[in-house]
């Protein structure tokens, strides 16, 4: 079938210099499956990420953690996706909950950066994923949906994106999803993709768990036969990332 399993970093707001050093001394060290079997993307604050890169195993990639919605110009704070191209940056994470919810990006305007990113030939790890309310009142896969419609809406080549499911409710809480809650998650997101996109983009794209995901639970849900990998935080800065990397091989021989 082809999925290539998907091994995301997000490193969110942390790291010190020196921390940083420390994390991209233990993954050129690890002994890890082979890029056949394996992307691994790591995705370190703005600040950090050409010293990364520089200095990073060449077959791990480096992702921004996010971009503005179009091009560059009068927008202080930002960071433009031509930008990041231009420092040959491959990937940015677009649409991640804390942004949604803290900075109040909506579906519209994730959408927007989604196919704002691929045009400027980024590749996109784009993020949904329902609260812990919107799961309870039962319209998680009405809520996943929707935010999906809101890139499918704007996106015409799926080969570039990897749909990342994180419920919020997961997220930094250790209450990691059921493998079988983010199967029947995954197996629905890619029905939609089937009925809305097409047969081909919901059986090649890849779509990866994130939400409390870390060394001792990444082996029974990369077990599943819809999770393609996963998006770590809290675990991405720590040693047990490799033991999440190595979960590609539980795919593999499954
Ligand atoms: O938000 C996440 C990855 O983008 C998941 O974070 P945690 O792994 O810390 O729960």
């Amino acid at each position: 079938m082809g999925r290539k399993f998907f091994v995301g970093g997000n490193w969110k707001c942390n790291g010190t210099g020196e921390e940083v050093k420390k994390i991209v001394a233990t993954l050129n060290n690890a002994e890890v499956p082979s890029p056949d079997v394996v992307d691994v993307v790591v995705s370190p604050p703005f600040v950090f990420l050409t010293s990364v890169k520089s200095s990073l195993r060449p077959e791990f990639h480096v992702a921004a953690q996010n971009c503005w919605v179009k091009k560059g110009g009068a927008f202080t704070g930002e960071v433009s996706a031509e930008m990041l191209a231009s420092l040959d940056i491959p990937w940015v994470i677009l649409g991640h909950s804390e942004r949604r919810a803290l900075l109040n990006e909506s579906n519209e305007f994730v959408g927007d950066k989604v196919a704002y990113a691929l045009s400027q030939g980024l590749k996109v790890i784009a993020c949904v994923g329902e609260t812990l309310e919107q799961r309870e009142s039962g319209s998680t896969m009405a809520v996943v949906a929707e935010q999906t419609k809101a890139i499918a809406d704007r996106v015409s080549n799926w080969a570039d994106v990897v749909l990342a499911y994180e419920p919020v409710w997961a997220i930094g809480t250790g209450k990691v999803a059921s493998p079988a809650q983010a199967q029947e998650v995954h197996a629905e997101l890619r029905a939609w993709l089937s009925k809305n996109v097409s047969a081909d983009v919901a059986s090649t794209t890849r779509i990866i768990y994130g939400g409390s995901v870390n060394g001792a639970n990444c082996n029974e849900l990369a077990g599943q036969p819809d999770v393609d990998g996963f998006l770590v935080g809290g675990a991405s800065l720590k040693p047990e990332f490799v033991d999440i990397i190595k979960s590609a091989t539980v795919k593999k021989n499954a």
